[in-house]
């Protein structure tokens, strides 16, 4: 499962296109996750809540913790050189979060079966070791770099094309753009 040409464990896995909410560096609006290559099919991924992120008063919207557990377990694609994107995906939100606190995430895939792919992803509050705060169970399904082509907006997808650092990250995928 784990590609030959993986990123060796403790590279950093850096961002899958520049605009995306969970990882993108130039998304102003976006959670600016940090996601790491880990041993296996794993990932390690840090986001830290800020006060934009919030549902109730100083505490963290359970859809915007949803949202970081699913970006770490779709980096989980560059450890297996595939396009996958989010089928289902299960959030248990077992404490608070609160503002300012640094979710420290982990996910990695449990099992394979055609195009399926079967994963898990926990985030711990006060570092790698602390209480898990949220759990998800996730199904993703493998796709061609047609799906991002034929779906998407003109606009962004005509930029995307014609931005060689993007042409880049999604050879990183070993797709044909
Ligand atoms: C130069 C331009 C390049 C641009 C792109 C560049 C790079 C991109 C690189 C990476 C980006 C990739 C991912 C992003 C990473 C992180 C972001 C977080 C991840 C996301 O946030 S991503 C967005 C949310 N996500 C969606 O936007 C999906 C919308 N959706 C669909 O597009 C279809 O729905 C699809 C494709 C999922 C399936 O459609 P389909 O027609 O291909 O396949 P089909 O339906 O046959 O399913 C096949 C088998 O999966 C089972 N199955 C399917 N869905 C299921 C479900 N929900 N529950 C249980 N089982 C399910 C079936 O039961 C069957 O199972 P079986 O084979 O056993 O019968």
């Amino acid at each position: 499962m784990r590609h030959p040409d993986a990123p060796a464990p403790g590279s950093p896995l850096g961002a899958h296109y520049r605009m995306c909410f969970g990882c993108g560096e130039d998304q102003q609006h976006g959670l600016h996750l940090k996601a790491w290559a880990g041993e296996g099919v794993s990932v390690t991924a840090r986001f830290t809540v800020k006060p934009a992120h919030q549902g109730a008063p100083g505490l963290a919207h359970g859809g915007i913790l949803t949202s970081a557990l699913d970006e770490t377990l779709g980096s989980l694609n560059w450890l297996m050189h595939i396009i996958a994107v989010t089928g289902r995906l299960e959030t248990d939100f077992l404490l608070p979060v609160p503002v300012g606190t640094e979710l420290h995430i982990e996910a990695w895939a449990t099992a394979v079966h055609g195009r399926k792919i079967y994963c898990t992803a926990t985030g711990r509050m006060g570092g790698p070791g602390g209480p898990v705060a949220v759990r998800a169970d996730a199904l993703f399904i493998e796709v061609q770099v047609e799906h991002f082509i034929e779906n998407g907006r003109e606009e962004e997808i005509h930029a995307a094309m014609e931005d060689p650092d993007q042409v880049r990250r999604a050879r990183a995928f070993e797709v044909n753009p």
